[in-house]
């Protein structure tokens, strides 16, 4: 296909974003069915979509991928697909066995259960470039995270939603509502849409997810989640420091150890679970509570250190099932030690903790824990919680309101 001939969206680069997430309660006990409270952050994935010279160029300089295929190769990969394909089967289901082994043949893995970072970006890619497009188009995609892969903050589900949105926006399948009037307003059907997509290729990197992290990346904000159903929910300003363990881990494995001790121990595991869902339905009710306009300042602190328990209980019970690590127990007590209140976040066994951080806190006091932190080998940062879901730009977008 000539550049001149490329899809109206590719005439144009498209450049979309996803936010991060941070997981407040309920990390792991979702996926038994439990509720999760879940915020966006200001921490985002950037994905730019443009016209190629024919080939399909990926560059993810996250997981080390400089790649392209010519459109030969991936014609005789949607060859091979079609067996396994019904015609027009253009909807969001998960990727079966036999197309993740033409997929891995395809990108030239070997037969391995463990998958390293950039395979699981390649098949995450071409799972749902094959799904979406009906037939190859070349172009060229660039993703920037400012999350670290891999640790808790939600970069998986962030790659996806990008993904989903910039290639569903290219096959036609979503288009802005009505981009004279806003830009970002992507319809309510649109999102749901990206959110199944991106869900599927959650399923390629962690297994089972719950799919709390595809909607809180999608939608931002702060989503209450239970058993798939998704709210959306308006929180009062929350400020929290972000602490990075510098330990690697991967969500898939964490899940899959959850999963083992439930197996073993049921009648111990279930009512942890329970607990957690109890400690995110509370929270619910406080953070409601501290949305009253007429609610005075000691009530507000009273809600702040009642919300504090909280956060203290849940990584009692975090432990309890095994997800904690010695580097998380260690910033856990640091906060302790300096008169904060912290959790790890996502699915643990290192990654990130959060500490809250409630309003009229003193600098100084905030200043003293970072640096107590960092000496100790962690890296810090200060963020509101709650930012915009995915987004949507492209050059043509801003020659027209300039
Ligand atoms: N910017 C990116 N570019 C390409 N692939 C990415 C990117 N970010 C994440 N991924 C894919 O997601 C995988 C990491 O997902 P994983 O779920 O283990 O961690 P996380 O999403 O950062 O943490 P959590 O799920 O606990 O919030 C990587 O191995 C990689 O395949
Ligand atoms: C650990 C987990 O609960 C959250 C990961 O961010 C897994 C999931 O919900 O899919
Ligand atoms: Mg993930």
């Amino acid at each position: 296909m000539l550049p001149n001939s490329f899809p109206e969206p590719l005439v144009h680069p498209v450049v979309v974003s996803a936010p991060g997430k941070v997981i407040l309660f309920g990390e792991h006990s979702v996926v038994y069915g439990k509720r999760s409270l879940a915020f966006s952050l200001s921490l985002r994935t950037q994905l730019t979509i443009s016209a190629s010279q024919g080939n399909v160029e990926l560059h993810l300089p996250e997981i080390s991928v400089e790649r392209s295929w010519n459109i030969s190769a991936l014609n005789s990969l949607y060859e091979k697909l079609k067996e396994f394909r019904k015609p027009c089967d253009t909807k969001p289901v998960p990727m079966s066995e036999e197309e993740s082994n033409v997929l891995r043949a395809f990108i030239g893995i070997s037969d391995k259960k463990e998958l390293q970072k950039s395979e699981l970006g390649l098949i995450a890619f071409f799972y749902l470039y094959t799904k979406i497009l009906a037939h190859p188009i070349p172009f060229s995609i660039k993703v920037k995270s400012e999350m670290p892969v891999g640790a808790g903050l939600g970069s998986s589900a962030a790659y996806a939603v990008c993904l989903a949105a910039a290639l569903t926006r290219i096959s036609g399948q979503i288009n802005y509502d009505n981009p004279s009037i806003d830009l970002n307003k992507i319809s309510k059907k649109s999102l749901e849409l990206i959110s199944e997509w991106a869900f599927c290729c959650e399923k390629i990197v962690h297994g089972t997810p719950s799919g709390i992290d595809n909607a809180i990346c999608t939608y931002g904000g702060c989503v209450s989640f239970k058993s798939g159903k998704i709210d959306l929910i308006s929180p009062p300003p929350l400020t929290i420091m972000l602490v990075n363990t510098r330990v690697s881990r991967n969500t898939k494995t964490m899940v899959e150890s959850v999963k083992e001790k439930y197996t073993r121990l049921p009648s111990l595991m279930e009512p942890l679970f329970t607990s957690m869902d109890n400690l995110a339905e509370t929270s619910l009710s406080i953070l409601s509570d501290m949305k009253n306009n007429s609610i005075s300042n000691d009530i507000i602190k009273l809600k702040f250190s009642q919300l504090c328990e909280l956060i203290d209980m849940s990584q009692c019970l975090l432990s309890a099932i095994g997800v904690s690590h010695s580097k998380l127990d260690n910033l856990i007590a640091i906060a302790k030690d300096c008169g904060f209140h912290a959790k790890l976040t996502g699915a643990g066994g290192g990654g990130f903790g959060i500490i809250l951080i409630p309003p009229n806190t003193r600098q100084q006091d905030v200043k003293t824990c970072m640096n107590v932190l960092e000496t100790n080998g962690f890296d810090t940062w200060i963020t509101d919680l709650g930012g915009c879901g995915l987004t949507y730009s492209t050059s043509y977008d801003k020659m027209q309101f300039q």
